[in-house]
């Protein structure tokens, strides 16, 4: 079932049209990549799917329900992290759970329970000193269990890790993927390693629209090219023979050849390298491709 479902949202600010008739949709239990430059529209989109901000046209379904700006009804399905989560800093982490807890109604018999959990799953459960002591990565995970505490069934980040270092980068991305069978999560990104790490799709918002969509456990994004690591004189006869450039120290990236042919050539010039490997294109290959 989908859980978010859009169709032909059009929003301009000032005459400029930023989103021209999106269309998309996400399927439960999956973990979606909303990749796009800068100023594309990404947070734009996430306050219309939070009912914040007011469409010009087109209709937004959260878990079958559309959306009306103005009114948070819909929002009971939807946990929301910003990219720079604001928080009371005189509490700690389990006093702000439990504010979050008592403003999205969490039954008082769970609330402790609940608690417990969220700080486990976001690794704040030995914490106790005040969050502002914290670094920005335990305050992002933070904002992960709050955003989880009412148990939505729709997550939605807005560049959770764009700030972070690469530790907590993984820590983010880690918690995401566990709680991917819970609930189902959107992030915004333009980081795109971290699109290929934990998402099942993603789609490239771009000039208003999606440009493409990837199915990221399927889609194999062919063939960059073969890198060869040869020496200089090895590689002046090969240039005769091969499309080549220098990419780094003794290793030359062929394209436009198949194997069969490489290998061809090589035997011919008598010419065995250190290494020949097959390069595959990379998300972001794909997507330097389809936005230039
Ligand atoms: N309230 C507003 N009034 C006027 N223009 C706005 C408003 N909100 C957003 N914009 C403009 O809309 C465009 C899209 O902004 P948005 O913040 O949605 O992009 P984004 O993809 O989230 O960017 P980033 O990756 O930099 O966060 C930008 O040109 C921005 O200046």
């Amino acid at each position: 079932m989908e859980i978010l479902k859009i169709d032909g949202l059009k929003k301009a600010f000032h005459g400029k049209q930023v989103i021209d008739g999106l269309t998309m949709s996400v399927e439960e239990g999956t973990i979606y990549g909303f990749i796009g430059n800068n100023g594309t529209g990404k947070t734009t989109t996430m306050k219309m799917i939070l009912g914040l901000l007011k469409q010009d046209s087109g209709t937004v379904f959260v878990s079958g329900e559309q959306v009306t700006f103005g009114d948070t009804a819909t929002n009971r399905h939807i946990g929301y992290l910003p990219d720079v989560p604001e928080f009371y800093p005189y509490m700690n982490a389990r006093e702000y759970l439990n504010l979050c807890a008592e403003i999205t109604d969490v039954n008082k018999q769970e609330r402790a329970e609940r608690i417990e959990t969220l700080l486990k799953l976001v690794g704040l459960n030995g914490e106790t000193s005040k969050i502002r002591t914290y670094s920005r990565g335990m305050k992002q995970r933070l904002g992960i269990a709050q955003a989880l505490i009412h148990r939505p069934k729709l997550l939605i980040c807005d560049e959770p890790t764009s700030a972070l270092d690469p530790g907590g980068r993984m820590e983010i991305l880690n918690i995401l993927k566990e709680i991917k069978s819970e609930t189902t999560v959107i992030f915004s990104t333009h980081v795109l390693t971290d699109v290929e790490r934990i998402c099942d799709q993603a789609g490239v918002l771009h000039e208003g629209k999606i440009l493409q969509e990837f199915n990221l456990k399927a889609d194999d994004f062919g063939d960059k090219g073969i890198i060869i690591r040869l020496n200089p004189d090895e590689f002046s006869c090969l240039s005769h023979h091969l499309n080549m450039t220098h990419i780094e120290n003794t290793d030359y990236r062929v394209t436009n050849h198949s194997l069969q042919e490489v290998y061809e050539v090589l035997h011919k010039n008598n010419i065995y390298p250190e290494s020949i490997v097959r390069e595959k294109k990379s998300l972001e290959d794909v997507y330097l491709e389809v936005t230039k």
